[in-house]
């Protein structure tokens, strides 16, 4: 699923309409009916609570709220298709009708000359809003039934917080979601949330299913924005894919549509050379777990052979726990020339190596990550203390010196902090990082010249040159000690086996693909031991499953 900035679909809708002649009433009736659908569907699936949908026989009412621009045309247009549905559509109007935009304005003529019912709300004190419209809704209770709200007040034309007389219809349509009777539609984005950001301005529409049209947006990907929208559904709006592709998207959706046919079957002449030679540099004494976490996360992703490179008292745990790697001494919490040595020696001949779970931030953890980012290593995966420890340095040179000879021009580091890890990295608060996480993940990029995975409720990964995508899989069951740990596994597996066999993947994809899968088997565990139940290791014990589904 491609992904837009609200400015870039306004652009699409602009050059559509200018460029190639579309007229934007032929849009916006389509958006009107893709809104219609998605509608009628969530009242459908809301049936087992209580709602009936409504037939010949069984008048039903929906409540559509229009603002003063084309959102709100929409909703106008949604009213009289909804008619022909045998809905009786009841149209609030929240701003005058004389100061419409033409398209919207002739949807209304149209309405009105239908007859379809029409409360004109936009003279009345904002203080009386909330009580008008419980009085809309009372009234059509008795008659028959609401079923559901369509919010067309505002869409990616948002510029404020809404305010006044918007701001209490916003507040009304919370309440009404706080019934939990009548659906919340919102149409194309709920009003209230910032389109680019995924941030809510003021307050926001809580919806059950959002209608968006042409592409869904990155606000709708980003929490809170991801969870208000409900139901996302992408509306074709008649958009020429040609507009669309020299308008360019802003990123792309990490989901089911995205993963299929990323993963080749292996093929039946393969050997563990090919699978991939991995190096995790993790675990210390009190933090073994880490060190087995990341492990198994590599030893379920395919890695062909792994080494786990930790501090000596850590090796016979490893060995007695996991016997399917092999453990060596390769950390020390002091500067120590033999464990440079062996990574130096190691380095040319593996695939890829993953430094940080638990390997502590001491002078030896600096000195390490330093010789690694001197060393031969295809590629690198520098996550937890190691990130901690990348951000002492003064700045990200060494990164950028090892990132750029690649052949391919590809990026050979990836970073993946937790937004703690990425404020220290950023030189910011945790909230500046929370408040724009897509910009910081892809300055960091930029200056680092490394593929940055955030970790997040909805993952971004960011690439030096611009491109961003947005995880779609996992879930509050990850939120648990150690799931970071499998994930750096997981991602150094999949580019060591992508540098072994010489696949011509994108490294991008190749790392999109690990989180993507991480994922899935975050929610895989959750779904069978629950959110709370599941942990790190149980996670890492889904990953065949999910590898396997992905084949
Ligand atoms: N022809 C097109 O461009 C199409 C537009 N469509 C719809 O049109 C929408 C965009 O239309 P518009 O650009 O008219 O934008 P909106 O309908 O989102 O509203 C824009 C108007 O509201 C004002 N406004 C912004 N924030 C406000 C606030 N907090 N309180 C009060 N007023 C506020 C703006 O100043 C502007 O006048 C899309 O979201 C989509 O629903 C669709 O019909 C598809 C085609
Ligand atoms: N609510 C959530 N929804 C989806 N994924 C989540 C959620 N909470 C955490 N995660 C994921 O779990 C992982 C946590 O990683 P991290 O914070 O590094 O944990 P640790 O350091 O304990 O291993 C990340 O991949 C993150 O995206
Ligand atoms: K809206």
């Amino acid at each position: 699923m491609k992904l837009v900035t609200p400015e870039q679909m306004r652009e699409m809708d602009r050059r559509t309409i200018e460029d190639v002649g579309l007229p934007g009433m032929l849009l916006m009736e389509r958006a009107a009916l893709g809104a219609v659908r998605v509608a009628l569907r969530t009242i459908e699936d809301a049936v087992g609570s209580r709602i009936a949908p409504a037939s010949a026989s069984r008048p039903r009412s929906i409540g559509i709220l229009c603002g003063g621009g084309n959102n709100g045309g929409d909703g106008f247009a949604m009213a009289r298709l909804l008619a022909e549905h045998h809905y009786t559509p009841a149209i609030v109007l929240l701003s005058p009708a004389a100061s419409l935009p033409p398209d919207a304005a002739l949807n209304l003529q149209i309405a009105q000359t239908l007859g379809l019912e029409l409360h004109d709300l936009s003279a009345v004190a904002p203080e009386d809003i909330h009580a008008r419209l419980e009085q809309i809704r009372d009234a059509h209770l008795l008659k028959g039934d609401l079923v559901a709200w369509c919010d067309a007040l505002l869409g990616t034309g948002l510029d404020r917080a809404p305010q006044g007389r918007y701001a209490q219809a916003v507040a009304f349509l919370n309440a009404e979601y706080a019934r939990d009777y009548p659906r919340i539609i919102a149409v194309d984005i709920p009003t209230g949330l910032n389109a680019a950001t995924g941030q809510v301005l003021g307050e926001a529409v809580q919806a059950h299913a959002t209608a968006t049209f042409g592409c869904a947006k990155i606000g709708q990907m980003l929490y809170p924005g991801r969870a208000l929208c409900g139901a996302l559904e992408v509306v074709e709006i008649g958009i020429p894919p040609t507009i669309a592709d020299q308008v360019g998207y802003a990123g792309c959706a990490l989901n089911a549509g995205w993963a299929k046919h990323r993963i080749a079957p292996r093929p039946r002449d393969t050997h563990k050379g090919l699978s991939g030679k991995v190096l995790l540099l993790a675990g210390s004494e009190d933090t073994t777990g880490a060190a087995l976490l990341a492990a198994r996360g590599a030893l379920r992703s395919g890695a062909g052979l792994l080494t786990v490179g930790t501090h000596a008292d850590v090796i016979p745990r490893i060995a007695q726990a996991i016997p399917d790697a092999m453990a060596t001494r390769m950390l020390a919490h002091v500067p120590d020339g033999n464990c440079e040595e062996r990574l130096r020696e190691r380095s040319e001949m593996l695939d890829a190596i993953g430094i940080g779970p638990g390997i502590g931030t001491s002078d030896g953890s600096m000195q390490q990550l330093n010789a690694l980012l001197d060393s031969e290593a295809p590629y690198v995966v520098i996550d937890a203390d190691a990130l901690t420890v990348l951000a002492k340095a003064s700045d990200y040179e060494h990164v950028r010196a090892f990132s750029l000879p690649d052949p391919a021009g590809q990026p050979r580091v990836v970073l993946t902090p937790h937004p703690a890890e990425m404020a220290r990295l950023s030189r910011c608060r945790m909230s500046d990082i929370l408040a724009a996480p897509v910009q910081k993940a892809q300055e960091l990029a930029q200056i680092t010249g490394a593929i940055v995975v955030l970790k997040l409720a909805s993952t971004i990964v960011a690439a030096p040159d611009g491109e961003l995508a947005f995880n779609q899989s996992g879930g509050p069951g990850m939120a648990t000690g150690g799931t970071g740990d499998v994930l750096t596994g997981v991602i150094t597996a999949r580019l060591a086996e992508t540098h072994a066999t010489g696949a011509a993947t994108r490294i991008f994809d190749v790392v999109c693909l690990a989180v993507y899968a991480h994922g899935l088997a975050g929610e895989r565990a959750a779904a069978e031991l629950g959110v709370r139940g599941m942990s790190a290791a149980d996670l890492a014990l889904q990953l065949p499953r999910v590898w396997k589904d992905l084949e």
